[in-house]
């Protein structure tokens, strides 16, 4: 979760600079990827960008309520959990990015409340975004075949790019740079060379390696 979040964080901040998209709302959901991105609210804080926090419904794990503690501790505002997306309209109209880590790949659809009216408000929203591992709404291997997942500028694929996002044409990195090489291997995940020590790598657009599950 850590370098995850941290991949997100690395992410954000090459497409999106400081100077001009200081203001990035970070939409967390109950799961794991939600976990990855309270951990990139927190690193783009210590990048100078003065993240928020949209969590409507908390991870039920002691983990999310660490990692939520942390970004206290740092002053990053935690929006109230609300079902009522009055809170999200408003924090909106205060944002200049979004980074959507709400769904991965345990997304089942159809979108249970109040998901779904957060993300009709993110889409309406029109404000450059980037989605961690498969964007939100998005099936894992079917994509946004019913049409109601987010559309977002950019994606950080966690490991490997998932099946489901195949088709996705928007900038596309890959993040999460700790899959032993045995692993790749065994897997046949046929993984690009990150650069020096960074933790992302940009995929040419089309050809990206995509991983079953
Ligand atoms: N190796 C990797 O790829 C890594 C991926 N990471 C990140 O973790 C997510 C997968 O995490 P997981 O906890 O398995 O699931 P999600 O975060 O995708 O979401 C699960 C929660 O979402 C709720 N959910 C699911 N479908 C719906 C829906 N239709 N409507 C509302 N809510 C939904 C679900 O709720 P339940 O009530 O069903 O439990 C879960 O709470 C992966 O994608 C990466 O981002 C790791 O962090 C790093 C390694």
């Amino acid at each position: 979760m850590e370098l995850a979040g941290l991949a997100c964080a690395q992410t954000l901040a090459t497409v999106y600079h400081k100077e001009i998209y200081p203001r990035v709302l970070v939409c967390c959901g109950p799961g794991n990827q939600g976990g990855d991105g309270l951990v990139a609210a927190r690193h783009l804080g210590m990048f100078g960008y003065r993240p928020t926090v949209y969590m409507p419904k908390p991870g039920s794990k002691d983990i999310y309520k660490r990692l939520e503690k942390q970004c206290q501790n740092m002053d990053i505002p935690i929006l109230p959990p609300s079902h009522d997306v009055a809170e999200l309209r408003k924090a909106l109209h205060n944002s200049d990015v979004i980074l959507d880590a709400i769904f991965g790949f345990s997304f089942k659809s159809p979108i249970r409340q109040p998901f779904d009216d957060v993300l009709s408000l993110l889409n309406e929203s029109r404000l450059p975004m980037v989605s961690v591992d498969i964007p939100s709404g998005w099936d894992v291997e079917k994509g946004n075949d019913l049409g109601v997942g987010l559309k977002p500028d950019v994606l950080i694929s966690l490991t490997a790019p998932k099946l489901g996002v195949k088709d996705f044409m928007g900038r596309h990195f890959l993040g999460g740079r700790f899959v032993p090489k045995y692993l790749e291997d065994k897997y046949q995940l046929n993984l690009p060379q990150y650069p020096g020590s960074s933790q992302i790598v940009e995929l040419a657009s089309g050809n990206s390696p995509v991983q079953r599950f």
